[in-house]
C-alpha cells in the first residue's frame, strides 16, 4: 500500500550554488503530497534526488530502510523499482506508438512473455483511458492523451512511489481537472505514495493530502492540506492564494522598498478551505480525512465559508 519516504536533513547544491538546504519531511505511505515553489527553487531537482538520479550535499532519503542518499547503485537499483514517473512532457519515443512506449519498461526490466506484457499495457491503457489508442505515434495525439500515456507506463510495473513532475503543464483547466480526477483515482485503485509537483494552485487546495512549500533555498512549510490552507504564514498564505502582497516578488523575494511600500496593505481575507476531491466512484480513498478533520483536531478555526456546498472560491487578487 505505498510506502513511506523520510527527508531527513536534505541539501542540495551545484558548486557553489546552494539549492536548497536542510529539508526535513515525511511523505506518509499511500497518501497524496503536492511540492509547490516559485519557478528555479529546485522542485525538479528535488524529485531527482529522491529517485537518487542526483546526489545531495549531506541527508538522507530513508524508503523501506534504505538510504538513498548514501546506498549503493546496486541498491539503488533494487529501490528505483518501486517508483514510476510522470516526466513533464511524458517523456515518450516519438517514433513507437503508445502501446510500445508503454510496454518499454517491461521489456527492458522483466522477463515477461508477449502475452504477460500485452496483458499489462491493456490493462493500464484502460486505467488511464486510452483504450483504443495504442497505435497512434506520441506526435499524433494532444498533450493530455500524452500525458495519460505517460502515466499508463509510470503505472506498468507496479510501483509502489509515483513521482509527478507538472502533470499539469501545458494542459487547459479542463483537461488539467480530468487530469486530477484520474491522479486521484489511481491512488484509490493502487495505493501507491503519490508526490506532485506542479504550479497550479488549484491543483494543490483540491487534490493532496499533504502540501510543501519550497521557498529561498529551504522547505517553507510541510503539512496536511488544511494546515497550510489555513495558515496565516506570509510566504505561504501569498503563495496558496496567488496574491501579489506578501514577500515573494516577481524574481524571488521582494528588496526593502517593495516591502515598505506594502506596509499598512491589508491582506485579502483567506479564501475559504474546498472540500478535497474525491473519488469518481464515491468510495473514499484510504487516506482520506474528513473534511475539517485537522483544523479541528488541531484548534484551528478555518476560513469562513470553508467545507461549505456551493462555496464560492475566488482565489488571486
Ligand atoms: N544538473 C544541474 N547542474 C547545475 N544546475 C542545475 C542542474 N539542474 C538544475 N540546476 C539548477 O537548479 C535550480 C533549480 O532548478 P529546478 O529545475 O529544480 O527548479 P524548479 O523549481 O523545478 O523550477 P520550475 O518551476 O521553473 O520548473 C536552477 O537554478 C537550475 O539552473
Amino acid at each position: 500500500m505505498g510506502v513511506e519516504i523520510k527527508v531527513n536533513d536534505l541539501t542540495k547544491s551545484f558548486g557553489k550554488q546552494l539549492i536548497w538546504g536542510d529539508v526535513s519531511l515525511t511523505i506518509p505511505a499511500g497518501e497524496i503530497c503536492v511540492m509547490l515553489g516559485p519557478s528555479g527553487t529546485g522542485k525538479s531537482v528535488f524529485l531527482k534526488t529522491l529517485i537518487g538520479l542526483l546526489k545531495p550535499d549531506k541527508g538522507s532519503i530513508i524508503i523501506e530502510g534504505t538510504d538513498i542518499a548514501s546506498c549503493s547503485e546496486k541498491e539503488l537499483y533494487e529501490i528505483r523499482k518501486l517508483f514510476g514517473v510522470l516526466f513533464q512532457d511524458g517523456a515518450m519515443f516519438g517514433s513507437m506508438n503508445l502501446y510500445d512506449n508503454v510496454a518499454f519498461p517491461l521489456r527492458e526490466h522483466t522477463k515477461k512473455s508477449e502475452s504477460e506484457v500485452r496483458d499489462i499495457v491493456m490493462e493500464k491503457m484502460d486505467l488511464v483511458g486510452l483504450l483504443g489508442a495504442e497505435d497512434k505515434l506520441p506526435g499524433e495525439i494532444s498533450g493530455g492523451m500524452r500525458k495519460r500515456a505517460g502515466l499508463a507506463r509510470a503505472l506498468v510495473l507496479d510501483p509502489e512511489i509515483v513521482l509527478f513532475d507538472e502533470p499539469d503543464s501545458g494542459l487547459d483547466p479542463v483537461r488539467t481537472s480530468f487530469l486530477n480526477q484520474l491522479i486521484i483515482d489511481l491512488n484509490a485503485q493502487i495505493d501507491a505514495t503519490f508526490l506532485i509537483v506542479t504550479h497550479d494552485v488549484n491543483t494543490a487546495r483540491t487534490v493532496p493530502d499533504n502540501i510543501g512549500l519550497l521557498y529561498h533555498k529551504h522547505l517553507a512549510m510541510f503539512g496536511p492540506r488544511e494546515m497550510l490552507l489555513s495558515s496565516e504564514e506570509p510566504v505561504v498564505r501569498q503563495f496558496l492564494n496567488a496574491q501579489r502582497v506578501g514577500p515573494i516578488g516577481m524574481s524571488e523575494e521582494k528588496d526593502a522598498d517593495e516591502l515598505a511600500a506594502e506596509e499598512g496593505q491589508e491582506l485579502p481575507p483567506l479564501p475559504p478551505i474546498p472540500f478535497q476531491q474525491e473519488p469518481s466512484n464515491g468510495v473514499p480513498r484510504r487516506s482520506q480525512r474528513e473534511p475539517g478533520a485537522w483544523c479541528r483536531d488541531n484548534g484551528v478555526t478555518p476560513p469562513p465559508g470553508s467545507f461549505e456546498e456551493n462555496m464560492s472560491m475566488t482565489i488571486g487578487s
